[in-house]
């Protein structure tokens, strides 16, 4: 219900103007038929009766052309709002989190919740409008005669009390095409990434399709078509009792008691009028109903659509902050710690307490073996994972949910599983493209990327070259801090050594703090110190890692913790 306010708070001029059509369109179907009835039983049509007939016909085709280009604009204006709104919510939502989630369960979300919940809130308006057309029937057929309205309202309770019962099942089966679909859209992401491998091998490609995607699909269209099925059971049985109670009227009534041909032919004429609005009342309910399953599944998420995140501003500024990023002294973690999630029987891997100290200027090598931890310590000093004890401070101020994303805008950074975006996006310096081709050139990008209004000309290169015009993003932001998650891991060797031996220093001169995840050993010496991680601990590196200063000491932290005090 949240959801619904939220968007009648967005939308509520498109749902009013459209309400009003619907309903003058409804009202005057209504009238309609009582001008049909009364012109069947006059012998001589009088002229109002007739352009009553024109006026209303005409009121009744041009509020119904009006409420359904209104209700089009209303259902695309809702999509595009819950796209936004959801994506927005996605990016406030903590990384964690969002790891926990998957992908495929957020695109699922983005791309198949949004959908529903916004066909659905695109019908309520026809529901309403087929409401109030029904309503106004059943008035004239209570003036017509009101043992025949009781034996109507009769049969639509009977209707929808089994309609509930029944409502139940399909909402069940719903839910669960929903949770099908979390893993159809994990097989999508899978058919993407693993193309290649897919192509290459035959007897997994064919695994992959006939059980795991077949299985799912099958899975889900079992669901679907259940659910539905219920609801289009329900909606026969309630046309079938409107026919029972047609038949009642028109066959057995006249033998109970003496009524007029006339109020049976009128009944009979509001009854088969009211099947229009009454049917696409029960056709709109299984998308109601689906709507439902996909607001819970959003709020399931955590991703509720009306909840704000603490301390955001809408244009996702942050409010009270204190930092000044741009001269900094110190940054400092105290005792942090972190712990991932396990997954099964799996012992959850921790990591810290760990305390450290970084200042402009300084390079410092980080690392470790495989999955001992140094990433997940970049992303907690990044701010996008949160730790669970200890502190950040940057001079002195402690970073907290009001000034984390300030924080963040410290950094650049190249990861290990970066992201190219086609352009320079967000950066609208003064002569972006002349900065940005200075760097090119100094990657040796040159002859292959051109920069034109901020945007790359091509990103069909190779990985290396892929990393390096990340490289570059990174130099055009600018920023005080850089880490490099084994950014040189891709490079050729000319290159790795342009990368310790020149990018490096030259961050360095011009008081950048550096972070560097490697496993290049041979440039350990152009740190200014080495820190390994082991196990989630940091602990001082060893002489037989090479890590020496840049100017030629072993720079060997005396007490890691302390590093850089
Ligand atoms: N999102 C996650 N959820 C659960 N466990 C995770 C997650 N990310 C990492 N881990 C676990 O945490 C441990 C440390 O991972 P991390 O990526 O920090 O290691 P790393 O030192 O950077 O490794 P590598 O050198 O291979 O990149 C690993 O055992 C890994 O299984």
């Amino acid at each position: 219900m949240d959801l619904i306010r939220f968007l009648l708070r967005k939308s509520w001029r498109l749902v009013l103007c459209s309400v009003v059509a619907g309903l003058v369109s409804g009202v005057a179907g209504a009238g309609l038929i009582a001008v049909i009835h009364r012109g069947m039983n006059e012998t001589q049509v009088s002229s109002t009766l007739a352009w009553s007939f024109l006026v209303l016909a005409l009121a009744v085709a041009a509020c119904k052309a009006l409420s359904e280009i209104l209700l089009t604009r209303l259902g695309q204006s809702t999509i595009s709002e819950l796209r936004f709104q959801l994506s927005r919510r996605i990016l406030d939502a903590p990384l964690s989190q969002l790891e926990q989630l998957g992908h495929h369960r957020l695109l699922a979300a983005l791309s198949e919740d949004t959908d529903v919940i916004a066909q659905a809130y695109v019908q309520l308006p026809l529901i309403g409008i087929n409401v109030a057309t029904t309503i106004g029937c059943l008035a004239y057929l209570g003036w017509l005669s009101w043992p025949m309205l009781l034996l109507v309202l009769g049969c639509m309770a009977l209707g929808a009390s089994t309609f509930q019962l029944q409502e139940r099942k399909a909402i069940r089966l719903f839910t669960r095409s929903r949770e099908t679909s979390d893993a159809l859209f994990r097989h999508f992401r899978s058919i993407m990434a693993g193309i290649k491998e897919l192509k290459l091998h035959r007897e997994r490609r064919h695994a992959f399709l006939t059980t795991l995607l077949h299985r799912t699909v099958k899975a889900y269209e079992r669901d679907f078509v259940g659910g539905m099925t219920v609801y289009s059971l329900a909606s026969s049985w309630g046309l079938f009792l409107f026919y029972a109670a047609i038949g009642v009227l028109l066959f057995l009534w006249p033998s109970w008691q003496p009524v007029s041909i006339d109020t049976v032919v009128g009944a009979t004429l509001v009854l088969l009028y009211m099947m229009g609005p009454f049917s696409q009342i029960v056709e709109l309910l299984p998308g109601v109903g689906r709507a439902n399953v996909a607001l819970n599944k959003i709020d399931a998420l955590g991703l509720s659509l009306a909840a704000s995140t603490p301390g955001q501003e809408a244009d996702g500024r942050q409010a009270g902050t204190e930092l000044d990023i741009r001269r900094w002294s110190r940054l400092d973690l105290i005792g942090i710690t972190h712990h991932h999630a396990p997954e099964g029987d799996e012992r959850p891997f921790c990591i810290g307490p760990i305390d450290l100290t970084f200042r402009p200027g300084e390079v410092t090598f980080l690392v470790g073996g495989n999955g001992s931890g140094k990433t997940t310590l970049a992303l907690l000093l990044l701010g996008l994972y949160q730790q669970e004890s200890g502190s950040i401070l940057l001079d002195g101020v402690p970073i907290d949910d009001a000034n984390r994303d300030t924080y963040r805008q410290l950094f650049s950074t190249v990861f290990c599983d970066f992201h190219l975006f086609d352009s320079l996006l967000g950066l609208d310096q003064a002569n972006l493209d002349g900065v940005a081709r200075v760097y090119l050139e100094r990657l040796q990008l040159e002859s292959k990327v051109r920069i034109e209004g901020g945007l790359f000309s091509t990103q069909a290169l190779s990985q290396g070259q892929r990393k390096r015009l990340a490289l570059l993003t990174a130099y055009v932001e600018d920023r005080p801090f850089y880490l490099f998650d084994e950014w040189a891991a891709d490079q050729d060797p000319l290159f790795r050594k342009v990368f310790y031996t020149e990018l490096l220093p030259d961050l360095k001169a011009r008081g950048k703090a550096v972070l560097v995840i490697t496993h290049d050993d041979r440039y350990f010496s152009m740190a200014d110190r080495c820190l390994r991680m082991d196990f989630g601990r940091l602990v001082e590196c060893r002489e037989q890692d090479g890590a020496a200063g840049a100017n030629g000491g072993l720079s060997a932290p005396s007490r890691v913790a302390g590093a850089g005090k």
